[in-house]
């Protein structure tokens, strides 16, 4: 149930499945029910569309009508303003997954006079492929969409605007999927499998990561401390200057890089926080040797305009800074952009923020969901890349290390809760992955 569909993906499973009219009734009584079990029946203007979602609006009236509601439809481009502002609630079932041009200042009028509104799929003017807004939107508080959800819920400011998403089965068999074969998900549990810890395992088996550090120490220690607590059996500071170690258990090596390269157990870097103005000349030096790189902050910011130089690493964790530095202005569709960064560098790109969206070169993609707020917050992102680099350690494929990575960072952060420090990360990530690993039953050796 976690795949997502683009508007274009659901009108094959529409036409796959065939009987339309029955799924349209069965999507207008679910969004019936979903209105009745929230609200108390008040005065009701559906606003219906020229397409489908219309039709969908026209269904839900006729069953909120059968259970006592007073409801009133008016076709989209007869209604007006002041209908609409009297409404106790308004159902918005003027575009859905047809919407194909940006919607005109008299359709925002409408919308926008909306006290309370209710979507059918999507608020109108949300593009449900992007998470982008064409022309306008409203702000709902419950969207209803159907079969599977669409990554415009996910991503923002589309996520934003739905209020609460309720997703409603109707019918259509999940057997259509084979057929249509989508390659976007929400992240989570679903997608990916913590690996086993083996009971004879050493610390080097169980992975080891090394850290670049640079003008900026604390950044490298984060990254350390996320990958320790991510379960990397090894975990080196490799640090260009001496200084005192910070934790115990942290071992830091001051001989140059080239020295530590020598070592062919060193398999897995993390490159970028706090590295400083080195990062680019560090990074290319681990792409030569052939090492498994997380290239985050730094290292991104020694590519910008220069992709081609990403070309080798294993993981990019851009935030949207450092995103467009390399890759050029984000504009509407960020999840096409990171397909695109993905299948540019060869790397999985990990574009960071409140929708972290992960991205693999071969066109897969996940939408990150459970990220709290108070996650952005200085040197997080250095945690992360740390628990990227420890489950690349752990055998891992880097899109599978990387989507798991980014949703136990969001879960951790949850479970701190707010006012979450960076370095709180980390020491919660223990009992979040002693749940999903498979489990160690002492009888089995
Ligand atoms: N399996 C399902 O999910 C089902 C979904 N249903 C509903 O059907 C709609 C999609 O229906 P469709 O007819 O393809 O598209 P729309 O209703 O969104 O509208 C298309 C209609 O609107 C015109 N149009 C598009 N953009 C604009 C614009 N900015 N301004 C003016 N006009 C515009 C376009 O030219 C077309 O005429 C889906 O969202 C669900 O709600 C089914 O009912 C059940 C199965
Ligand atoms: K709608």
């Amino acid at each position: 149930m976690n795949e997502l569909l683009t508007p274009a993906e659901m009108g094959r499973a529409d036409a796959l499945a065939g009987n339309a009219q029955a799924l349209m009734d069965a999507a207008g009584r679910a969004v019936a029910r979903a209105i009745m079990q929230r609200y108390a029946p008040c005065s009701t203007l559906v606003l219906a569309g020229p397409g489908n979602n219309g039709g969908d609006g026209h269904v839900a009236a006729d069953y909120l009508r059968q259970a006592g509601w007073a409801v009133t439809v008016r076709a989209w481009n007869k209604a007006s303003v002041a209908e609409v502002a009297r409404a106790g609630l308004v159902i918005d079932a003027i575009f859905g997954a047809g919407l194909a041009r940006d919607v005109s200042p008299e359709v925002a009028a409408l919308l926008r006079a909306a006290k309370r509104l209710v979507a059918i799929d999507v608020p109108s003017g949300l593009d449900g492929a992007t998470g982008a807004v064409r022309g306008y939107a409203p702000q709902a508080e419950l969207t209803v969409t159907f079969f599977r959800a669409k990554p415009g819920h996910y991503l923002y400011p589309g996520r934003g605007l739905c209020g609460e998403l309720v997703l409603r089965d109707i019918g259509l068999p999940g057997s259509v999927l084979a057929q249509i074969n989508p390659q976007t998900w929400v992240n989570g549990p679903a997608l990916w499998h913590l690996p086993a810890r083996a009971p004879t395992g050493h610390k080097y088996s169980a992975g080891d990561v090394s850290v670049l550090c640079g003008n900026m120490p604390g950044a490298a220690r984060l990254a350390c401390a996320g990958a320790r607590r991510a379960g990397a059996g090894m975990v080196t500071l490799a640090a260009d200057a001496p200084f005192l170690p910070p934790e115990a258990g942290l071992i830091v090596r001051a001989e140059p890089l080239e020295v530590l390269l020598q070592d062919a157990r060193r398999k897995i870097w993390v490159c970028g926080p706090g590295l400083g103005p080195l990062a680019g000349h560090k990074l290319a030096r681990l792409i030569a040797a052939g090492r498994i790189i997380v290239a985050d902050a730094d290292a991104l910011t020694a590519c910008a305009g220069a992709p081609e130089k990403l070309r080798g690493a294993a993981v990019i964790t851009p935030h949207e800074g450092e995103f467009s530095r390399v890759f050029g202005s984000l504009r509407h569709d960020r999840l096409s952009a990171a397909r695109a960064a993905a299948r540019a560098t060869g790397a999985v790109a990990v574009l960071k923020g409140a929708d972290t969206i992960i991205a693999a070169p071969d066109g897969r993609a996940a939408i990150n969901a459970n990220a709290p707020p108070y996650l952005a917050s200085g040197g997080t992102g250095d945690v992360l890349a740390g628990i990227i680099a420890a489950l690349l350690a752990q055998e891992m494929p880097a899109f599978e290390a990387a989507c798991a990575a980014v949703w136990l960072h969001g879960a951790a952060a949850l479970k701190v809760g707010p006012g979450l420090l960076a370095e709180d990360i980390p020491a919660v990530l223990g009992p979040l992955m002693a749940r999903l690993r498979p489990p160690f039953n002492p009888a089995d050796y």
